[in-house]
């Protein structure tokens, strides 16, 4: 049997958002019971069907590297970010601070080959990246409870990376369950890292200008299996 191709999708964002629930959640398709702080990074690994339903269909890993979100490790987190085929950010829909974050989490990625560079917000920099993104809030039993806490639900950075966008609440099952929007979107989003690396012109280019409008229409939604490896 061929060897199954893999990519690598990073889930960034600040400590406590829930990165490590939803690695869980989208791997197992239920509530992780015990969510542990991460050290360094955590890596697990799901089954998806590339184009599931076509005649393209094909079985590919995807990587979930989940990297802890403590600062005082912001410095030896760059060994983590090459290569980097997908990012999806994860903000905590009660923690407007978080989202703000968002922009240092994705410059702290893209600039991880310049060392002086620091984490300098450059908004240009966001729209000229073709790696494929997503944007989770998460907690969003929270937000609904205390609206005051996440008047804005849709994240600026979202609309500036032309990133698609989901809000969820990772204790639940539901908010992932197959057949949902929000699967589809999940899907939808593999299916473009995958795209990316293997069937794109773009893809021995790790950084190269694309277009908002063309990113909005690369991908389309198919359904996942779940594999965890240890
Ligand atoms: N109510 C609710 N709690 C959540 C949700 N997501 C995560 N949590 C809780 O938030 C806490 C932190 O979750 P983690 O998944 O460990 O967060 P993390 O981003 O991986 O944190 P680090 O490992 O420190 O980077 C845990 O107590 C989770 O149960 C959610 O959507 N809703």
């Amino acid at each position: 049997m061929a060897a199954i191709d893999k990519v690598r999708v990073l889930i960034v964002g600040d400590s406590g958002v829930g990165k490590t629930s939803l690695a869980h959640l989208i791997c197992y398709n239920e509530p992780i019971a015990n969510p542990y702080w991460t050290i360094g990074c955590s890596v697990q690994t799901k089954l998806h069907e590339y184009k599931a339903g076509t005649p393209s269909e094909k079985p590919f890993f995807v990587e979930l590297w989940d990297i802890g979100g403590w600062s005082a490790h912001r410095n030896s987190r760059s060994i983590f970010y090459n290569p980097t085929h997908g990012i999806i950010l994860v903000h905590d829909l009660t923690n407007r601070k978080s989202q703000q974050n968002l922009h240092k989490w994705l410059a702290e990625i893209l600039n991880r080959d310049e060392s002086s560079a620091g984490n300098e917000y450059d908004p240009e920099q966001f729209v000229g990246t073709s790696i494929p993104m997503l944007v989770i809030g998460t907690k969003m039993n929270l937000a609904q409870a205390a609206p005051e806490l996440s008047r804005r639900r849709s994240s600026t950075i979202a609309e500036e990376c032309a990133a698609d966008e989901i809000n969820l609440d990772c204790t639940q099952a539901k908010h992932l369950a197959p057949g949902t929007s929000n699967a589809v979107k999940m899907s939808r989003f593999f299916d473009k890292v995958i795209e990316r690396k293997y069937y794109s012109r773009e893809s021995s280019q790790p950084s190269t200008p694309v277009s908002m409008e063309r990113r909005r229409q690369a991908g389309a939604g198919h359904f996942t299996k779940f594999l965890h490896m240890s």
